[in-house]
């Protein structure tokens, strides 16, 4: 059986403040993930900046800096084989435009407003998903999820707990 892969979703101002977006997004993620943590913050400008330090001085690094720290950002550590591509298929292409041609039922054909109010983000890679979970959620141990918690996971048995947000353990 293979391993379980985790990636770090973002949803982004806009999404989160649509209620009809927001539940959308929300019923794809607990119905075709394992959401293993979840968070809503509202980031200050600097932080904004720390997280898309990649970006310094494109021409949109400003605007979407600015506009992540508009609202509330829900976080979510999601889990599943392939989990990172899985959650980018989900996405679409970062252009809405793009989208909208090519993959028009994708989140970001389906609710991007621009290229920056694209809906929401996903990690590009394992080590873009473990640095970027360590910044939000510098509490998770990634120790505890490769000794125990993703085997778990993986083979059940889980339960969704709608307060948290987040499958968790069923205990026997
Ligand atoms: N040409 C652009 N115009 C405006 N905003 C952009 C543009 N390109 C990227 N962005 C913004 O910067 C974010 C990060 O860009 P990146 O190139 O890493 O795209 P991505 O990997 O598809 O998206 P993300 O990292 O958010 O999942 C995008 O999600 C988008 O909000």
């Amino acid at each position: 059986m293979q391993k379980l892969e985790l990636t770090l979703a973002i949803i982004k101002p806009h999404a989160v403040s649509n209620p009809v977006v927001r539940t959308f997004i929300r019923n794809i993620l607990k119905t075709k993930f394992i959401v293993v943590r979840t968070k809503r913050v509202t980031l200050d400008t600097d932080t904004a900046c720390r997280f898309y330090q990649e970006h310094v001085g494109k021409f949109f690094f400003n605007r979407l800096t600015t506009f992540m720290s508009s609202g509330c950002i829900d976080l979510h550590v999601l889990s599943h084989v392939n989990a990172i591509e899985m959650w980018r298929r989900c996405l679409g292409p970062t252009s809405v435009y793009k989208g909208q041609f090519q993959d028009p039922y994708c989140l970001r054909g389906m609710f991007g407003i621009s290229d920056t109010r694209n809906v929401a983000h996903g990690s590009d890679s394992q080590d873009s998903a473990e640095r970027e979970i360590k910044f939000f959620f510098p509490e998770f141990s990634f120790y505890h999820w490769r000794l125990d918690d993703e085997e778990w996971f993986r083979r059940g048995p889980v339960t969704f707990n709608d307060h948290l947000f987040q499958h968790v353990k069923k205990l026997a």
